[in-house]
C-alpha cells in the first residue's frame, strides 16, 4: 500500500519518526545520524529514510512547508503507517530577546492563525499541545547532554511574509517563537491517538533581525537533532 504522497510500505517506517520541514534536512540526518538508512519516499522531492540510531529503528522524513503540508504528511504516517511518535525538528524564528540563535524550543503548545483546527468540529477552538511523556523525555535528554533550550509556546501562522505582523502582541502573551506546522502536528496527533512533539533551533530573531543561512538552517542544528533522535529511540 502507498498514499497519493508516499511510496512506502507498510512496515518500511518506525514507529518513531523525526520530521524536519527540508527535505535535504531529512537526507542530512539519515547521512550523518543514521545507521543503515534506507530510502522509503521521494515523491515530490518528499524524502524518507529509516535507520537505525544506537540500535533501535527510527525514521526520518520531510513534511514540506506550512500546515496544509504537514496536515497531509501525518495524517498519513499515523492512520497508513501507524507511526506513533512524531518529533517535529524545525527553525522558528525568536520572539522574546532572550532566544539566541542556535538556542532550542519545545513547544508545550501551539498557538495559531490557521483555520485548520475548524474540520474537526469542535465546539470550541482545540487547544493543541505536546504529548507529555515525549516533552518530559526530551526535557530529561537536554538537560542530561547539558543542552540549552526553553519550554513554551509557538505561533503556527500560515504567512510568513506578512503586511504589519502582530507578533508583538504575541510576544506579550510570553509566546516564544514564530513557525508553521507544529497546530496540525498536534492536532492530527490527538486525532489518530499518536504522540507528537515539536523543537526547534532558533534560525533568526524577530526582536534583533539577525538571521542564519540557508546552509546553515540545513546543517547546523545538531544538537536539537541528538536530542530528538534520542528522545525518539527511548520512549
Ligand atoms: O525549518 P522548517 O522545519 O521548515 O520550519 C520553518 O521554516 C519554514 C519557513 O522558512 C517553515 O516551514 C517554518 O515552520
Ligand atoms: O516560520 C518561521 C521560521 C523561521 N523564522 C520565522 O520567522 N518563521
Amino acid at each position: 500500500m502507498s498514499t497519493p504522497h508516499n511510496s512506502a510500505a507498510p512496515g518500511d517506517i518506525a514507529e518513531s519518526i523525526l520530521l524536519p520541514g527540508d527535505p535535504l534536512r531529512a537526507k542530512y540526518i539519515a547521512d550523518h545520524f543514521l545507521e543503515s538508512p534506507v530510502q522509503f519516499n521521494a515523491v515530490r522531492n518528499i524524502l524518507g529514510y529509516t535507520g537505525t540510531f544506537e540500535g533501535k529503528k527510527v525514521s526520518v522524513m520531510a513534511t514540506g512547508m506550512g500546515i496544509p503540508s504537514i496536515g497531509i504528511y501525518t495524517y498519513e504516517l499515523i492512520h497508513f503507517y501507524g507511526v506513533k511518535n512524531l518529533i517535529r525538528i524545525g527553525s522558528c524564528g525568536a520572539m522574546q530577546p532572550d532566544l539566541k540563535l542556535g538556542d532550542i524550543v519545545m513547544a508545550e503548545g501551539a498557538c495559531t492563525d490557521s483555520n485548520y483546527g475548524a474540520h474537526f468540529n469542535l465546539p470550541t477552538q482545540f487547544c493543541a499541545v505536546a504529548s507529555f511523556p515525549l516533552l518530559r523525555r526530551a526535557v530529561e535528554v537536554a538537560d542530561k547532554e547539558k543542552i540549552r533550550y526553553q519550554v513554551g509556546l509557538v505561533n503556527s501562522t500560515d504567512v510568513f511574509y506578512r503586511k504589519n505582523d502582530p507578533w508583538k502582541a504575541m510576544a506579550e502573551m510570553g509566546v516564544l517563537a514564530s513557525e508553521m506546522e507544529s497546530y496540525a502536528l498536534y492536532c492530527n496527533a490527538a486525532e489518530g491517538h499518536a504522540n507528537a512533539l515539536a523543537m526547534f533551533t532558533v534560525s533568526d530573531s524577530m526582536v534583533t533581525g539577525e538571521s542564519m543561512s540557508a546552509q546553515d538552517r540545513q546543517t547546523s542544528f545538531r544538537d536539537m537533532m541528538k536530542v530528538a533522535l534520542r528522545t525518539a529511540v527511548s520512549v
